[in-house]
């Protein structure tokens, strides 16, 4: 971990869906070079979280601001302006382009040219997208997806498109990178591939990262930080240690035969 500000801070966030209260006044923060994990049992509200940081969602109440800066009322889409990326708990890709288009889709907010500009500016727009395409090459390489370069997304292993939706959110040169459930679906090997990218994105391109999994061997592996929720609230936050030792996790969430979370 390289920083100690809190790049990401979430002050009483509320969630409600008609009569559901998916959140309740969640405050937590995420800190600047960090990996920060949030888990909790299923509907906990984990997705809701991210979902809120992200603009899909709108909360009740309460605040979230970025390096200091209030996201209420700024769309989804504006948010990547804020050094914001996102994955999905299911695959978001588009199955029919190959591994480069989506990481090129991935990258079109740091495009400076629109469709005309391609068009009466063929020559700008295309000295630009070589200069992207450089970056999304080093992604590909950084990621070792090369061998798929070109394939169809759509076509490749599950593992392997849960890399390339990584390299998609990479792409857009996130400060702030927020995961949901990489690891889901995955088998060992894949686990293990996908907990190591997730540690050399954060160590070597200095990436800050929010996640949301399940997998309690990776999250205390490899975060600074874990956040717990519980029926949308915060049960307890802290270093794994101090989370795997917490006698409300170990009741709520983590517990096996003999209360204690024994590792991978
Ligand atoms: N769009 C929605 N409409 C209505 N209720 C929702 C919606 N999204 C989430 N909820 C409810 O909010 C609560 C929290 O759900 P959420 O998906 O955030 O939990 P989670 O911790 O991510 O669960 P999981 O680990 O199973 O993915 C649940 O009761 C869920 O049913």
């Amino acid at each position: 971990m390289n920083g100690s500000s809190a790049l990401l801070e979430i002050k009483e966030v509320s969630l409600t869906f008609k009569n559901v209260a998916a959140l309740s006044r969640v405050s937590c923060s995420v800190q600047k070079g960090s990996i920060t994990s949030l888990i909790g049992p299923n509907g906990a509200g984990k997705t809701s979280m991210l979902n809120c940081i992200s603009g899909r969602y709108t909360p009740t109440k309460g605040k979230i601001s970025m390096d200091g800066r209030e996201l209420s009322g700024v769309p989804a889409h504006k948010r990547t302006g804020f050094g914001l990326a996102r994955t999905f708990q299911n695959i978001a890709l588009f199955r029919g382009l190959s591994v480069l288009d989506n990481l090129m889709v991935g990258r079109h907010s740091r495009l400076n040219y629109g469709l005309l500009a391609s068009i009466f500016y063929l020559g700008k727009a295309r000295a630009e997208e070589t200069r992207h395409r450089e970056r999304v090459e080093d992604i590909i390489d950084f990621l070792n997806l090369s061998a798929y370069r070109h394939q169809i997304a759509g076509h490749l292993p599950y593992g392997v498109q849960k890399k390339v939706e990584l390299g998609r959110a990479l792409a857009a040169e996130p400060e702030l990178l927020l995961l949901d459930e990489p690891m889901a679906g995955m088998n060992l090997e894949e686990t293990e591939d996908m907990a190591r990218s997730i540690l050399d994105i954060n160590e070597e391109w200095d990436v800050t990262v929010f996640l949301v999994e399940h997998d309690m061997g990776v999250v205390m592996d490899i975060s600074d930080h874990v956040v717990v929720l519980d029926f949308g609230r915060v049960l307890a936050s802290g270093t794994p240690e101090a989370i795997q030792n917490n006698p409300k996790v170990i009741s709520a969430y983590l517990g096996d035969d003999d209360g204690l979370y024994k590792g991978r």
